[in-house]
């Protein structure tokens, strides 16, 4: 009998021989895979340019998954693995494949994976029983068990780390970790950091393995998580009984002293994983754990390093745990040591937001020791986000400032806050939703809320696109939210209250009451789960639920706000804002939709924040759009919701002798200059070229006409977001061609169009500010009304000032942080153009 050709992988063009015993399941197998393939041609907007190779990942991935299950590893054809002189070959013989993890990659990589259910917790190794490789089944994760191995090979990084083991048994098996590091974007450059967290003579503990195939159709041990591998002191007690049949020499057992020394250099070098790996290893030398006063220095050093990392639960364990291994000894410490403990355990409870506990760990400081002073910093620190908790009084512009120099993931320890004139009520036909408690004024603080895990795809994993395909519910997981649940699990182990929280959404279907809502803010109950056991284990299709209806897409405020000179070039703006990602939140996942909303969020950071936009009354209830509120986002009608949205926008869109089409049509057709930006060669020379403007206007004149004859009659002015946008355009071509009279009419429709609603004459009068609350809070209204101001202040100045305090008042009702925000965000771009100073107010 001919042996069957090999299996040529259509996306690699590697090749596997296909043994005869498996072949006509390998058949089946083919024709399965052929059948759900239009079932994962669908993909988010990252990645639309992989559809093909996507296409063909999942092919394989069906393929593959169906072949062994079920089998034990030794009864497989052995060729499948190589032995330990092949496993060494393999390294000096493909030295290519040693590059930077994702980084250097100039074009998107697919990578597959198959997730089988989530650990929300790290297995801890007493609960594992130690078998060989040969007792693994193919493709199914091994909850139970932990394999023990030495590293053979050096690490090599490409689309995964990956490495050889060599068992007791003397068998050698690769080793693939997806995500070695326990923050994604770090596992991203550091091809040095990634060989030393693993270097060669390291010994392994494999938990929960898996065991699936390699690229070049070989077996090879899975690892998601960098928990599921834990470095084993070459002294300890677990290795006593191991006999090792070959292999390398372990790594000579060096004295603590030495692990601390080379941690305290990795800090130096600002390599915090490799740190890590060091005091570790220190901390599981037996000599440390019998001698408490070295476990208190280590771990101390150990929970510094977890807070470089932003890992604030693992630093509290720790601190915790140091001060355990003291107490419980009755080992007096010298006030210098007292003081560190006290430090470290406030930084972390500060990191957690957990203040109360960070100020009783300051009651314990001696009062003049040599940490005092950042002692009192960070004491400081704490009153401040204690009081703001208390009283919602936040300082938005340090808070601002804070979250540019954190970065585009900053996370950011300022505290939540939901305002008592609002209360979570069942809603009928919508779930939970939020109702006013009492009359409620436009630019009130209605929430603030930190987010449970942010992620960014392009930061967590540039360059790459995870095919996750979830074992358990066998369906495919966007990229996004595979990225989104990673950071999740991370944030779960380092503080496992947050299974408390997700537990509370409405993952199953079914709603929960207002009653069964997670208490965000019990800091007794926060801290004690810090320590408990977490029980359930979710899988990825609950955790896939929760981001589909609770998660939002946030952009961090930018730096600057909109001027002139970027115009609504949605692009450049797009460009300029930072993506947060997709974010998961407590409270405001308790906010139901509305394209007409009363709300306006934003984000700091990871911090979104939430304000009235609009006057509400008593009782009703309060709205966010899920999607931007700005009625000429016409985006919005083209969301396919999970419900039916009844709003007065969408009724307005829906009435008879409305057409949406052709507005549509007449928008792409006039995109380019309707977005275009009237300044692109610069200011001065915009304002000599008043031929050009005019001719533009002219263009814009006759596109107002014809879109106007789009909507219905009748239909309110404030609902034409499309007709606004022209406007807008329009407005700021007569204000460069020095039309003043027409600048005034235009942006005073623009500001109509999208649903901004001015005071009448007594209502000024009464409240003393030109805008009585408005739908659209986008950073072009605030350009429109500073227009406003130059073109009326030249006549007027009182009413320029008044022009300008309603673009004040409008960003204010948005990001809060009065006068000192707008100017640190307007003022080396937006208002020294302009040829008057106005008088902001305040
Ligand atoms: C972020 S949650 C809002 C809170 C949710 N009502 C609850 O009880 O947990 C989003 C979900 O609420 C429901 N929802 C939100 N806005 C709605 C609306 N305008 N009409 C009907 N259902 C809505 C939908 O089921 C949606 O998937």
């Amino acid at each position: 009998m001919q042996p069957p050709a090999p299996f040529r992988f259509l996306n690699t063009g590697k090749t596997i021989t296909i043994p005869w015993t498996l072949h006509n399941d390998f058949c089946d197998s083919l024709e399965y895979a052929a059948a759900r393939i239009d079932h994962h041609t669908t993909i988010d907007d990252d990645c639309e340019n992989m559809m093909i190779p996507q296409f063909k990942l999942v092919y394989d991935q069906h393929v593959l998954e169906n072949m062994h299950a079920n089998t034990l590893l030794r009864d497989l054809n052995p060729g499948l693995f190589l032995n330990r002189r092949q496993a060494l070959y393999w390294d000096t013989a493909f030295p290519q494949d040693s590059f930077h993890f994702y980084v250097d990659s100039k074009t998107t990589k697919v990578y597959s994976t198959i997730w089988h259910g989530m650990k929300c917790r790290p297995r801890p190794m007493e609960d594992l029983q130690l078998i060989e490789g040969g007792d693994f089944a193919m493709n199914q994760t091994h909850e139970d068990r932990m394999i023990i191995g030495k590293v053979i090979t050096p690490v090599k990084s490409g689309l995964c780390l990956s490495f050889y083991i060599e068992d007791p048994s003397g068998a050698t098996f690769p080793v693939l970790i997806n995500y070695p590091t326990p923050i994604p974007h770090f596992s991203l450059s550091l091809a040095k950091t990634l060989a030393n967290l693993y270097p060669l003579g390291s010994i392994l503990a494999i938990k929960s393995p898996r065991i699936g195939f390699n690229a070049n159709g070989g077996y090879a041990i899975k690892v998601n998580m960098p928990q599921e591998i834990e470095e084993l002191h070459p002294n300890d007690a677990l290795l006593r009984e191991v006999k090792w049949k070959v292999g390398l020499n372990e790594e000579a057992p060096k004295g603590w002293m030495t692990y601390r020394r080379q941690g305290s250099e990795a800090m130096g070098k600002q390599n915090p994983l490799v740190a890590l790996r060091f005091y570790s290893l220190g901390l599981s030398d037996p000599d440390v754990k019998n001698t408490p006063l070295k476990t208190f220095t280590l771990l101390l050093e150990r929970a510094e390093v977890y807070d470089t990392l932003h890992l604030h639960g693992y630093a509290y364990r720790d601190a915790h745990r140091a001060r355990e291994s003291i107490e419980n000894n009755d080992i007096p410490l010298t006030p210098g040591q007292n003081d560190r403990l006290c430090l470290r355990l406030a930084k972390a409870a500060l990191g957690l937001r957990l203040y109360k506990t960070a100020l009783q760990a300051f009651e314990q400081a001696s009062p003049r020791s040599f940490l005092s002073l950042e002692l009192k910093k960070v004491r400081e620190k704490v009153v401040v986000r204690m009081d703001e908790k208390q009283s919602g009084a936040y300082d938005w512009l340090a808070i601002f400032r804070e979250s540019l120099e954190a970065g585009s993931l900053a996370e950011l320890d300022v505290p939540d806050y939901t305002s008592p004139a609002c209360n979570v009520d069942q809603i009928p036909g919508s779930g939970r939703g939020i109702l006013a408690t009492r009359d409620i004024i436009p630019g009130e603080l209605i929430m603030v809320s930190k987010a449970i895990a942010p992620s960014r795809t392009q930061l967590d994993a540039p360059n790459a696109y995870i095919n996750c395909y979830d074992a358990e519910s066998k369906s495919h997981v966007p990229h996004m939210t595979y990225m989104w649940v990673y950071r999740l699990l991370h944030k779960i182990y380092d503080d496992p209250s947050v299974v408390a929280v997700l537990e509370g959404f409405s993952s199953s279907g079914k709603v929960p009451s207002p009653e069964q809502l997670p208490q965000f803010g019990d800091e007794d109950a926060r801290l004690k789960l810090l320590f408990a056991t977490v029980p359930s284990d979710l899988s990825l299709d609950t955790f896939r639920q929760i981001s589909k209806t609770n998660c939002y897409g946030g952009w961090s405020i930018p730096a600057t706000g909109t001027g002139f000179d970027k115009g609504m070039n949605d692009e450049a703006a797009r460009k300029s804002r930072k993506g947060v990602g997709a974010l998961l939140h407590g409270m405001p996942a308790m906010i139901n939709h509305s394209c007409w909303p009363n709300m306006t969020e934003c984000w700091y950071g990871d911090m979104m924040i939430l304000r009235a936009s609009k006057h509400i009354s008593a009782g009703d209830q309060i709205f966010l759009s899920y999607n931007r509120n700005e009625p000429s986002y016409t985006a919005r009608t083209l969301v396919n919701w999970s419900f039916e949205c009844t709003c007065f926008l969408c009724q307005a869109d829906t009435r008879p002798h409305e057409d949406p089409n052709a507005r549509a049509i007449l928008t792409k057709k006039n995109v380019s200059l309707i977005l275009s930006n009237p300044l692109e060669a610069g200011f001065q020379s915009a304002l000599a070229s008043k031929a050009r403007h005019l001719r533009d206007a002219e263009m814009l004149e006759g596109l107002v006409m014809a879109m106007g004859r789009t909507y219905a009659p009748g239909r309110p002015q404030g609902t034409k977001g499309e007709l606004a946008r022209v406007y807008s355009r329009l407005g700021r071509s007569y204000f460069l061609a020095a039309e003043p009279v027409k600048t005034e009419a235009a942006i005073l429709n623009f500001l109509t169009c999208a649903g901004v609603s001015l005071t009448t004459l007594e209502q000024e009068r009464r409240i003393g500010r030109k805008v009585y609350e408005s739908h659209n809070l986008e950073d072009d209204v605030i350009l429109g009304m500073m227009l406003l101001a130059v073109v009326k202040g030249a006549k007027d100045m009182q009413q320029g000032n008044k022009w300008a305090q309603a673009a004040l008042w409008i960003h204010n009702v948005r990001y809060g942080g009065g006068v000192a925000l707008f100017n640190e965000r307007y003022n080396n771009h937006l208002l020294p153009y302009f040829p008057v100073k106005f008088d902001l107010g305040e």
